[in-house]
């Protein structure tokens, strides 16, 4: 079945982005593609702390240059508190597009407010660090709590790889961990599809698994400081997004190992990012699976991403917690975990795995 529903299971559109703009220097291309978009006036720049001066700045000068009105804001979280002073400050302000012009947290906001306003929104991620710069997904965090919701794709996503080859290489390394965690998450919405009959797509499915293999028989090419390294990740993360945009669902991208790293962020003193905590659970999820569990962290560790506990950043006991946790954080996608890991089986996959020693 290749049509796409929503989170109750109803039929809706597909929605992809209409421009992708990938290259070095294509910041300057924003106006363009605004133009181009008929996005011609009142635009709302969201932009983060450290990635205002990085990018926010230059888009607003740009759109200003061309005789936009063009606002700025800083976001500084995801939660939906600041999802509504976003939206309010957009009203009083006669926002007519919203562009994200940074990380995770900062597109997520900016995505999700454009989709209440039923405007369009524009993405210029900083950093290559997780798919949602470009899917139809916002993540939104409420103290330790994470949903998913479903909104609007990006109408354009528009990756300046210069600026995202400066960013730390630790967000790269997670981008790619969120690439690869694609393995499990299709394995998963296999059994799902097999045990209980969910919606699977065949499409969603090969495109979302065909980039993580991709990813990882280049995981050598992978480096810091990289044009070209960037380009492939962006270019995978892009590949993915389609994929939940085809599903209608996150389905493709996120499975077991998605459910461990929301785990984590929910126990865990000091969570580590995204990619890197779903490269990590991957790892493990594989190993349930009884599959090539080596291969996800021989592929990590060349890209120099974390594999162990101790390259989180993460204590042990937090690992084994979230392990025994992570089949109650979305109870309804059914997955590799079905009912739960006992604490003595945790250990076992967590040791097997070199997760911990
Ligand atoms: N919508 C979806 O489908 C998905 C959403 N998510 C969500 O995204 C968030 C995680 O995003 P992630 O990007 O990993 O982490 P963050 O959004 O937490 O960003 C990490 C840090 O990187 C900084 N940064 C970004 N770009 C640069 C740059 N070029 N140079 C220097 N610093 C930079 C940010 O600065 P600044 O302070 O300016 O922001 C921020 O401090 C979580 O909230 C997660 O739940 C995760 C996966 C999928
Ligand atoms: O992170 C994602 C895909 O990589 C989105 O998945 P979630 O639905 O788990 O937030
Ligand atoms: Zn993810």
């Amino acid at each position: 079945m290749d049509v796409t529903h929503d989170m109750n299971g109803q039929k809706k559109w597909m929605q992809l982005p209409r421009n992708v703009v990938i290259g070095n220097g294509v910041i300057n291309e924003v106006r363009d593609v605004c133009t181009d978009l008929k996005l011609i006036d009142n635009a709302l720049v969201v932009t983060g702390k450290s990635t205002k001066g990085i990018a926010g700045e230059i888009v607003q000068d740009s759109l200003q240059d061309v005789g936009q009105n063009v606002e700025l804001v800083i976001s500084e979280s995801a939660s939906m508190k600041e999802v509504e002073r976003i939206r309010k400050h957009a009203i009083e302000s006669g926002t007519k597009y919203f562009l994200g012009v940074g990380s995770g947290k900062t597109i997520d906001v900016a995505k999700l407010a454009a989709t209440e306003l039923e405007v369009p929104f524009i993405s210029v991620p900083t950093a290559a660090s997780h798919d949602g710069i470009v899917s139809s997904r916002a993540s939104i965090k409420d103290g330790k709590t994470t949903t998913s919701i479903q909104a609007n794709a990006p109408m354009a996503v528009i990756a300046d790889t210069e600026i995202i080859a400066n960013a730390p290489y630790r967000l790269l390394a997670a981008g790619c961990g969120d690439i690869i965690s694609n393995c499990t998450a299709v394995l998963d919405w296999q059994l799902a599809s097999r045990l209980q009959n969910v919606p699977f797509s065949e499409y969603a499915a090969a495109l979302a698994s065909m980039t993580a293999q991709i990813l990882m028989d280049s995981a050598d090419s992978i480096k810091p400081e990289l044009e070209s390294s960037v380009r492939m990740v962006v270019k995978a993360l892009v590949s993915s997004g389609v994929a939940m945009s085809i599903a209608g669902s996150s389905r493709p991208a996120s499975g077991s190992e998605h459910m461990f790293s929301h785990a984590l962020d929910r126990i865990a003193d000091e969570p580590a990012l995204h990619g890197e905590q779903c490269g990590v659970g991957t790892i493990l999820m594989m190993y349930l699976h009884g599959g090539d569990w080596k291969r996800i962290s021989d592929a990590l560790k060349l890209i120099g991403a974390p594999t162990t506990a101790k390259e989180l950043g993460i204590e042990d006991k937090y690992i084994l917690e979230a392990l025994v946790l992570s089949h109650t954080i979305r109870p309804e996608r059914y997955t590799i975990l079905g009912t739960g890991l006992t604490p003595d089986a945790a250990e076992i996959v967590a040791r097997k795995t070199k997760v911990i020693s």
